[in-house]
């Protein structure tokens, strides 16, 4: 079972995860992405999918339209850790890629 982020740890997010949040209610990460339509959205969430598969770890989502809105927990931690992170940077790779393309 991963061990849950230390407070040092939890203090860098602000700074390595810039566009998430911890949300006040539950330990863990937050984020709504937002795209030009709902392919884009879908398209994201398709892309999330497969690493999420790779990384067995995989996010709470609500899609509307053109709006993903992701929490990410580690539910066999009861809280946030380093795999909650990991696929956070992912995601973020994601949009910067497509934004770069
Ligand atoms: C059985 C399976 O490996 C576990 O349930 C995995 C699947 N994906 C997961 N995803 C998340 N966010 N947290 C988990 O603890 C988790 N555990």
């Amino acid at each position: 079972m991963a061990p849950l982020l230390d407070l040092a740890r939890r203090q860098s997010l602000s700074i390595q995860l810039p566009s998430w949040s911890v949300l006040p209610t539950r330990d863990a990460l937050y984020r709504e992405f937002i795209f030009g339509d709902f392919q884009e959205a879908f398209q994201f969430m398709s892309q999330v999918a497969v690493i999420a598969e790779d990384m067995n770890h995989h996010p709470e989502w609500f899609n509307v339209w053109n709006k993903v809105q992701v929490t990410l927990s580690t539910h066999d931690s009861g809280g946030l850790t380093e795999r909650d992170i990991a696929l956070a940077l992912a995601m973020d790779q994601i949009v910067k890629s497509a934004d770069e393309s």
